[in-house]
């Protein structure tokens, strides 16, 4: 199949009022639910239920088909117009703060998938050792190596101004003078209120400092599935109800404010702790390293998309959450394409090659 992306009410909390429009039901329990007493049906062959049965589940069918449609078409109103009338920078300028010693093959991929998404100029900012490394890479990223500098965060902070959104953590590591450094780039990036996307070694730091991002609504974090449990550890007392995936995603969010979180894995739960998105996109069952990064860079570009077009664009959802969808949808599809070509041999090399295929697919009109 091709596309499966439906978007779901939160089935954790009970008392949510989603507000997004046309909603399908959560379709994990009620689901199975209706398959039980559907099976049961056939074999006591009870023909009245069985009809009930098949329109209702016709009805979920048709519902989570139009929330699909709809999410789609809210992302294409956000995506920016190519016209003439347009100077260099005005589609993003976006801002990568990882790259250490051990990893520079990260904020690579994260600069790179800005830069093949649509955004017009990508600055990384890295520590001295990882710059001529990243350089080489590629000529199209603009790379700063003062990460490791002692006037690090004032050498940002010059920058930051014209920096649309920051994608924070990719390969960024876990010493204590980046991340002291990290948390001052932070500081000056929610006083100058600019969207933030917060992933990888990003996240460590969060684990550590909640409160950095606590209420901060042009926050998103992106952790996959160990990154999510250290985050819960960190902000919750109660244990993890490893049964209830979007539950938790939720709960993590309410308990950080309400800032947007994106918890990736076999499907990807999407939540601004009131309603929970989910995108099962076709992937494949190839998981390479690097595929995060590609989401945390495209989703710095259309976070910056979605905050401009606003909610008008959005019909009233959070900007932040169909960007989001936007992203985790992207970088499925890419995963998809390259793996059709290269199997067990897909890197993310590969799969950066299929973005614009997979942006024209999805989200051109
Ligand atoms: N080429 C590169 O430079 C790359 C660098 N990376 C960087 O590597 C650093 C560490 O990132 P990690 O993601 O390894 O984080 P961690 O060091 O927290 O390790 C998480 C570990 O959990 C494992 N894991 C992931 N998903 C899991 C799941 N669903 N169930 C059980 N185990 C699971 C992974 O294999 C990984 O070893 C970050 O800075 C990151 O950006 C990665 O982005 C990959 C590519
Ligand atoms: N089991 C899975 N099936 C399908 N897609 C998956 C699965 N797990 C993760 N993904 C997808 O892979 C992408 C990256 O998620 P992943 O959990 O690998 O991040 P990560 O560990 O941070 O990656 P990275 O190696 O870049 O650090 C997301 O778009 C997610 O939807
Ligand atoms: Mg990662």
């Amino acid at each position: 199949m091709g596309i499966r992306c439906v978007a779901i009410r939160a089935c954790g909390g009970g008392k949510i009022d989603t507000g997004v429009p046309r909603m399908a039901v959560c379709p994990y329990g009620a689901a199975a639910v209706v398959m039980a007493l559907l099976s049961a049906a056939i074999a006591f062959h009870c023909s009245p239920l069985l009809a009930v049965l098949q329109r209702a589940l016709s009805l979920h069918t048709a519902h989570a088909t139009k929330d699909m449609d709809n999410l789609f078409q809210l992302v294409r109103n956000i995506v920016p117009a190519l016209t003439s009338k347009k100077h260099k920078g005005q589609d993003g300028r976006i801002g990568i703060v990882g790259g250490c010693q051990e990893y520079t093959g990260a904020p690579y991929f994260a600069g790179i998938s800005a830069l093949k998404v649509g955004a017009d100029l990508t600055h990384v900012f890295c520590a001295r050792e990882a710059a001529p490394v990243i350089k080489s890479y590629s000529p199209e990223l603009i790379v700063h190596p003062v990460l490791d500098s002692s006037d690090a965060v004032e050498e940002v902070e010059k920058w930051l101004p014209r920096l649309h959104a920051l994608v924070v953590g990719p390969g960024l590591g876990r010493d204590d003078l980046l991340l002291n450094n990290v948390r001052g780039i932070l500081e000056s990036t929610k006083a100058r209120d600019i969207p933030v996307v917060i992933d990888a070694d990003g996240l460590w730091l969060i684990a550590q400092r909640p409160a950095l991002v606590h209420g901060y609504q042009k926050a998103v974090l992106t952790p996959n599935h160990v990154e999510f449990s250290r985050l819960w550890d960190a902000v919750l007392s109660s244990p993890m109800d490893t049964s209830n995936h979007s539950g938790s995603v939720l709960k993590l969010s309410q308990a950080l404010g309400n800032i947007t979180i994106v918890q990736k894995g076999e499907q990807d739960l999407i939540s601004n702790g009131q309603q929970v998105l989910v995108c099962n996109q076709e992937g494949s069952s190839r998981r390479c390293g690097g595929q995060g990064d590609l989401l945390s860079g495209s989703l710095g570009v259309m976070a910056h998309w979605a905050l401009r077009a606003g909610p008008e664009k959005t019909n009233g959802s959070s900007p932040l959450l169909v960007a989001a969808w936007g992203a985790c949808t992207l970088t499925r599809e890419c995963n998809h394409l390259a793996f059709q070509k290269y199997g067990r041999s897909t890197t993310t090399t590969d799969m950066i090659a299929e973005v614009g295929a997979a942006f024209s697919k999805l989200f051109t009109t």
